[in-house]
């Protein structure tokens, strides 16, 4: 026997995410009124949702990993260094999707709706994340993601999980949701639920088979070549006075091996969150495929009325001598061609949140940010928001920023698709969560991979200005892409 959440368990009923007893009796009074509320609303149907303690051991990205249904969506948003913040969801109650430029807008106004009627435990004293949340994230380009191994991930999707976990510190949250329609059976919905509790597990990320039975074989999609070579037009694009920036990418690709089971995207996190401990460990399932970052970017953190992003661009890399690691640090702060790619992103930012803010204000100079592959100019960014404008739609304002976009804007965006020639998909969009009260946080998806099966797609890309080298660029792609590649390619 042992007490958890202040019950009893024994040992049929051993599961630390089940709800005690007035816990398993709130849920059902949610439930209850939400069918009723369903009545009365245009849609027919309204959230409802309860929230939780759970104990400080359980491994949020570990459960989820552990018990996600076959063909469950799934979402990981875990920061190790910032106190184990971590978000992971399982399980759909309702999907958001939209497509095109006003696909922030769209889906932001959709869960605005539904969190209005939303049936839920008042926001308390949990982590930020406590309660019902949409997560996901955005495609790179209004309608990016047609290729067909991006199924799954609508240029807007953000989903209401069935089950998400939040985690700050020794705090951990269990947040159950449903989708209740005016003709539900409460008594169904609950056991649909409990079913759905019973089913959870905790237990630690798979661990990466270190000598697989076969070697997997690594391919640019396109070659090294015609990466120059769009670097090189870019440049001379930009010597013509025609943009001042462009973002420019390459996708490689890394196969398994004959007979070799196929990429294992639970065990990637896990060797992710040790690796890159200060970043965000990201991961999206959709089907069968995986789309997971170990992102040092953050895109948007909405707090209330308060906002913080970061403006990160020019890049080296780092030595395992620590003079020498600094050496190359105060190098890239001296850079004049890092710093005006740096400024270019800062500028845009404030120029973004300006109108929205009661003040902006970032730092004078940048900062040297240090990944354990990598390192970057970063200027932290803080505004005082002046209205409610959700995290979802600044979000919106934001993407994409110069940081893997291009100044201007819409000189660069047509240019990216010309001269990358592929689909980035969710390459470099924003990947997140909101609550109810449109707080949140999205980070830019950058070392990111899409796993399909035996087939995982890396992307990498630089910032172009007038003083790129294209063999320069060509070989920060390969430091950037070593925070993925190791992993995949065993
Ligand atoms: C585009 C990427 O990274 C971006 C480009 C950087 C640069 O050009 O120096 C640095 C950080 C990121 O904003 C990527 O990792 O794919």
């Amino acid at each position: 026997m042992r007490t958890v959440l202040g019950h009893t368990a024994t040992d049929t009923d051993a599961s630390p995410f089940l709800p005690a007893p007035g816990d398993r009796a709130r849920l059902q009074h949610h439930l209850e009124i939400a069918g009723r509320r369903a009545r009365t609303v245009r849609s027919g149907a309204v959230l409802a949702a309860a929230t939780w303690a759970l104990p400080p051991d359980v491994d949020p990205t570990g459960t989820v990993v552990a018990s996600r249904r076959s063909g469950e969506p799934w979402f990981v948003f875990e920061q190790p260094d910032r106190d184990g913040a971590a978000l992971t969801a399982l399980g759909c109650a309702v999907a958001l999707e939209a497509h095109g430029e006003d696909r922030f807008a769209a889906v932001a106004a959709r869960w605005r709706r539904l969190a209005a009627d939303a049936v839920c435990d008042p926001r308390g004293d949990g982590p930020r994340g406590s309660g019902p949340v949409a997560v996901g994230g955005f495609s790179f380009a209004p309608d990016g993601g047609r290729a067909p191994h991006w199924e799954g991930f609508a240029p807007a999707s953000l989903q209401v999980p069935e089950v998400a976990i939040v985690r700050r510190g020794g705090d951990l949250r269990l947040t159950v949701t449903a989708l209740v329609h005016a003709d539900d059976d409460v008594a169904d919905v609950l056991a649909r639920l409990d079913a759905r509790l019973r089913e959870l597990r905790d237990a630690p990320p798979p661990v990466l088979d270190p000598s697989p039975v076969s070697r997997t074989r690594v391919a640019s999609t396109m070659p090294p070549e015609h990466y120059e070579g769009a670097v090189q037009r870019a440049v001379e694009r930009i010597r013509a006075g025609r943009l001042q920036k462009v973002v420019l990418a390459r996708e490689v690709q890394v196969h398994t091996g004959p007979g070799a089971a196929p990429h294992d995207p639970g065990g990637v996190l896990g060797v992710l969150r040790d690796a890159f401990p200060s970043c965000y460990i990201v991961c999206a399932g959709r089907g069968d495929s995986a789309f997971l970052a170990a992102s040092p970017e953050l895109l948007i953190q909405r707090d209330g009325l308060r906002a913080g992003t970061l403006a990160l661009a020019g890049s080296t890399r780092r030595s395992a001598d620590p003079a020498v690691d600094d050496h190359l640090g105060e190098a890239l702060l001296r850079s004049t061609k890092d710093r005006e790619e740096q400024a270019i992103v800062t500028r845009r930012i404030e120029r973004t949140l300006a109108p929205h803010s009661v003040w902006v204000t970032s730092a004078e100079e940048p900062i040297v940010v240090k990944v354990a592959n990598i390192q970057h100019l970063g200027t932290p960014i803080r505004a005082q928001l002046a209205s409610h404008v959700g995290v979802i739609e600044l979000a919106g304002l934001l993407h994409p920023t110069p940081a893997v976009g291009g100044e201007p804007l819409p000189v660069a965006a047509p240019m990216i698709p010309e001269l990358e020639g592929f689909d980035r998909g969710w390459y470099a969009g924003p990947v997140g969560w909101a609550d109810t009260g449109e707080d949140g946080e999205f980070c830019v998806a950058l070392r990111s991979a899409l796993l399909t099966g035996g087939v995982a797609r890396c992307f990498a890309g630089v910032g172009v200005v007038r003083d790129s080298d294209p063999a320069a660029e060509l070989a920060e792609t390969e430091i950037k892409l070593q925070a993925l590649l190791p992993v995949l390619a065993l």
